[in-house]
């Protein structure tokens, strides 16, 4: 049985009196592809954000490895996340944002190269990243979720903006990744690429988890 590395038990996130997520409980294994889907404002990032610990519960608990998120630690370890709002330095290039995530994950700086090379950006490009065009905003952000090579990757909505060429890269990213023993977390408003990708999906509707199922 693989082991369990996240669970949300009950969660619900309030703002003012909005409810933005209402009782979530839900389990992630080890080493499994886990698709989330819902139409827009139906609580996918926001779950994200809840097990990162940049949201906080109002109500439930976050587990992450056996820790209590924004309790026992403020934040989620062991996390590699590409979320488009949580973004990376705008005047600075793709080689010295990722180089920065690297010197604060404490990990090889070394890596960066390749890891532009992987994503399909050229790694001595000096362009600023708010010159990006959207695609290649979204590729470095994949890399920056690759840099420090964690257990558990969360992507949302990973293929908005790819072209054709991206999209396909991400499935074989994705599954490279599940071979490489890692536990993905990964949004979408593509049904196809969802079921391309996922072991088992999560179905969100208007903050509630309204339906899994298994692929
Ligand atoms: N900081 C905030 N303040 C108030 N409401 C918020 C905040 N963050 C999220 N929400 C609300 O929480 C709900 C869920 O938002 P969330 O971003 O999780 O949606 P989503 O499923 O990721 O949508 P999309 O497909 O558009 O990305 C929405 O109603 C949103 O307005």
């Amino acid at each position: 049985m693989a082991k369990e590395v996240i669970s949300l038990e009950n969660v619900s996130k309030r703002f003012r009196r909005k409810a933005a997520l209402t009782d979530i409980t839900l389990h992630i294994f080890e080493n499994h592809v886990y698709g989330f889907s819902g139409p827009n404002g139906s609580g996918k990032t926001l779950t994200f954000k809840t097990i990162l610990g940049f949201a906080k519960a109002s109500q439930g608990k976050v587990i992450v490895n056996g820790t209590v998120v924004r309790q026992d630690d403020l934040f989620a370890r062991q996390i590699g996340f590409a979320i488009p709002e949580y973004g990376l330095l705008p005047s600075k290039s793709g080689q010295e944002n990722l180089k920065l995530l690297a010197i604060l994950s404490q990990s090889s700086e070394s890596e960066v190269f390749n890891l532009l090379t992987y994503v399909g950006l050229n790694p001595t490009d000096p362009q600023k990243i708010k010159d990006y065009s959207l695609g290649m905003r979204q590729r470095l952000l994949i890399a920056a979720a690759l840099v420090g090579d964690n257990p558990i990757l969360i992507f949302d909505e990973p293929t908005n903006a790819l072209d054709e060429a991206g999209q396909l890269f991400m499935v074989k990213l994705i599954n490279d990744l599940k071979a490489r023993g890692k536990t993905i977390l990964v949004s979408s408003h593509d049904a196809s690429f969802l079921k391309q990708v996922s072991d088992h999906i999560f179905y969100f509707s208007e903050g509630r988890l309204v339906r899994e199922e298994k692929q």
